[in-house]
């Protein structure tokens, strides 16, 4: 293409300047070469079939996307089974069908909770029936006036045991089950979270395994109403999901469908708690907020690979007498946005694939009846799904607005990513978990208990309360050890300042209430010493590949930099740095994103992404960007005919009046 840019070999140029190995990269970011080969493997399949396309998704009524969504959930479900691919295989051909839908929530959150909560013979009967969908599941925790508060849910779930029955009742109307995914139209069942009441005692919440539809016809039984609960944000978007209403007028379900691994009520209706702690109630949260965890950097890196593409693309500015203009990605203020969101979306990749191993490392403990590091894991989730969610949001649109004018069309991808991505923010609870558990441990502490885990660094207390950065030049900030230390200081001191602010207050739970803005600023601070760290550690693993370490270490910098300027203020205020260091920090970014400059279009490459998952002309890996605009624009319905529907109604009434006006 002439001037103006946006030459489709443009990006071939940049990924020629490159310094490292990007399939070495590949590897980094994928966990393994077995990893990338089997996404890679996934992600074409998807591509090259026609039933995944998506390109017209955004133009589409709910009711044809809801369908749409039915076709796509059945036609990959054809294609696990016909190809026999493995769990592994089956979850990432899932993932780059990139729709949500009911199955989301069977897999993500209906197995899991039979597998958490579930008796070994509960797990015999419902799981073999789950894993072959002859029922469809979801998670029904949920109601109109209880989200966050779930020891304030209504329903009921009342022992009779002359029938050997539990009646599942929605007393009001704001006991109503209001948002689960899958509920509205697909789900025959749900696990249900319900007050338990047996022998006229009110035992809490419970889950229970409830049907819903009838397998013949897929009509609600008896006593259960059921629908969708509306539209949501955006065209598209979460809209292919069937979030549901539910109501119960007195529903009856055999007793042995209370979920009774944690605890049982027996034919007589005895109420008896196991030793598994009632904690494990919460367990499916932890699980799917893990995943949540994982798809962060997903969608943060596919923003990022669009505006990275894109700014190398598009050229403004710069020439004075017809020379060449000034690719946008030059300019240092795009670089210093964009460069961190990069660094991010590499760091929420690592600190995920460690929340894995933490989980699994936590099932593993928990089928041995260790619960010494549930706590840990809860916070950890907590902490880290709140932390790098809002991030992402943030993210997502700072991509957009990085992407000018063009980033605003629905063909960029970017607002419908953003309008998927933003309930991340809200689901799975953005609670104060993790700054109760940092009281805890900083009163435990106190008492001469050494911390371990992510909280060891509080056992540092003495060092960490007083030290100062030894920070002399810009340099002297590349060094991990440096940059762990403020950031532990950091968070440790405004976790101890919140502590003993709260030992002033009346009692504890008022100076909780009164301080908790200031404890979720003491949790983030954790949350970000946690992925900084991870960050580092990856740092220490063998990473093969010319290049790949040099180029991950900056971006580590950059990650750990950017938080400290943007949070400059924590760390002036506890005393950590000095103004000069953190003007040594600023400074030392700024050589980092020139030294990135040449690499970012190769970084963004490492992601592996085809154009079908990206679903955006603006990122295309061959940077044909215009051609791909122009002809997007006239796929638009309003298109379709030169002069609009309700021309003769509407515009043609309106010009005659003008011209009768005119002559007047
Ligand atoms: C297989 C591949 C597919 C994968 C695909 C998956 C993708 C799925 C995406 C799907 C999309 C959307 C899904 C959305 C689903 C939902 O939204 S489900 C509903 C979620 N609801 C919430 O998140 C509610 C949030 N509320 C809370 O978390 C509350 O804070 C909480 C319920 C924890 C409050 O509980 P209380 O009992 O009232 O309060 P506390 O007194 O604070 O806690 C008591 C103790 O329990 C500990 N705790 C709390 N939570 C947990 C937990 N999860 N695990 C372990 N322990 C927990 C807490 O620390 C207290 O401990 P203490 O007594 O202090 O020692
Ligand atoms: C797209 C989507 C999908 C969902 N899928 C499911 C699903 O599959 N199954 C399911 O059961 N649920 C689902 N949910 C519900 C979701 O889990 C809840 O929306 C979430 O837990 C928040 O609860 P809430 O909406 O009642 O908000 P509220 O609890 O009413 O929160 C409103 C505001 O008050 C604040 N707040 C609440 N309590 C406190 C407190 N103690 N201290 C300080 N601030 C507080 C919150 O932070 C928030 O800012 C889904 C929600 C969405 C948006």
């Amino acid at each position: 293409m002439a001037d103006g840019g946006g030459e489709p070999d443009q990006l071939a140029g940049e990924r020629a300047t490159a310094q490292f190995d990007v399939d070495g990269m590949k590897v980094a970011w994928a966990g393994s070469r077995h990893a990338v080969e089997v996404a890679d493997r996934m992600a074409r399949l998807v591509a090259s079939d026609p039933v995944f396309r998506k390109d017209t998704r955004t133009m589409l009524s709910r009711k044809e996307l809801f369908k749409d969504t039915l076709k796509k959930a059945a036609h990959a479900w054809k294609r696990i089974v016909e190809l026999r691919l493995t769990e592994e295989e089956a979850n990432l051909l899932r993932l780059y069908v990139d729709q949500p839908g009911y199955v989301d929530l069977h897999w993500g959150m209906f197995v899991p909770a039979i597998k958490g909560q579930g008796t070994e013979e509960q797990q015999k009967k419902w799981l073999p029936m789950a894993y072959k969908f002859q029922i469809i599941g979801c998670y029904a925790q949920t109601e109109l006036g209880h989200g966050s508060n779930v020891q304030g849910l209504e329903t009921t779930a009342t022992f009779d045991p002359s029938a050997d029955e539990f009646v599942m009742h929605s007393p009001t109307l704001t006991s109503s089950k209001w948002w689960p995914g899958g509920l509205g139209k697909a789900s025959t069942h749900a696990v249900v979270y319900a007050r338990l009441i047996t022998e006229g005692k009110d035992y809490g919440i419970h889950g229970f395994i409830v049907q819903l539809r009838s397998l013949d016809d897929h009509s609600p039984l008896p006593g259960v109403t059921l629908g969708d609960i509306g539209g949501k944000f955006g065209s598209g978007a979460y809209n292919s999901m069937d979030n549901g209403v539910l109501r119960f007028d007195h529903v009856r379900i055999p007793r042995d469908q209370m979920l009774m691994r944690l605890s049982q009520v027996t034919r007589e209706g005895k109420y008896v708690h196991s030793d598994v702690p009632k904690q494990l109630l919460y367990g499916t949260m932890v699980y799917v907020r893990q995943t949540i965890v994982a798809d962060a950097s997903k969608a943060l890196s596919r923003a990022v690979c669009i505006a990275v593409r894109y700014s190398a693309i598009r050229k403004q500015f710069g020439s004075q007498d017809g020379g060449p203009e000034t690719q946008v990605l030059n300019y240092k203020t795009q670089q210093s946005r964009l460069f961190p969101l990069l660094a991010s979306a590499y760091a929420y990749r690592f600190v995920g694939q460690w929340l894995k191993w933490l989980y699994t490392d936590v099932t593993q403990k928990l089928e041995a009846k260790d619960y010494s590091t549930l706590p840990e894991a809860h916070a950890c989730t907590a902490g880290l799904k709140s932390v790098t969610t809002s991030a992402t949001a943030d993210a997502i649109e700072e991509c957009r607005k990085l992407c000018g004018g063009h980033g605003y069309l629905n063909s960029s991808g970017l607002p419908e990513l953003f309008a998927v991505y933003v309930p991340a923010c809200t689901y799975e609870g953005d609670n104060v978990q993790v700054a109760r558990f940092l009281m805890k441990t900083v009163a435990q502490v106190a008492t001469g208990k050494q911390p371990v885990g992510t909280i060891a660094y509080m056992g540092n207390i003495q060092h960490l309360m007083q030290c100062k950065s030894a920070v002399n030049t810009a340099e002297d900030w590349l060094n991990p050890a440096a940059i762990k230390e403020v950031f532990e200081a950091r968070a440790l001191r405004m976790a101890v300042n919140c502590a003993q602010n709260i030992s002033k207050a009346p009692s504890q739970e008022e100076g909780f209430s009164e301080l908790s803005p200031d404890l979720l600023e003491a949790a983030v601070a954790h949350v970000q010493l946690i992925i900084v760290t991870k960050f580092i550690e990856k740092l220490q693993e063998d990473i093969p590949g010319p290049g790949v370490k040099e180029q991950l270490q900056k971006l580590c910098s950059i990650y750990a930099l950017h938080l400290l300027h943007k949070h400059l203020g924590d760390f002036l205020s506890t005393g950590c740095i000095t103004a000069r260091q953190g003007a040594l920090a600023n400074e030392l970014l700024g050589k980092l994103y020139a030294q990135v400059r040449p690499n970012a279009v190769a970084l963004v490459d490492a992601f592996d992404y085809t154009d079908h998952y990206l679903g955006s002309v603006l990122g295309r890996y061959d940077g044909d960007v215009y051609p791909a605009l122009y002809e997007e624009a006239w796929k638009d319905p309003l298109n379709e005919t030169v002069v609009p529907d309700g021309y003769q109604e509407h515009l043609r009434p309106l010009l005659k009046q003008q011209l009768k006006l005119s002559r007047l």
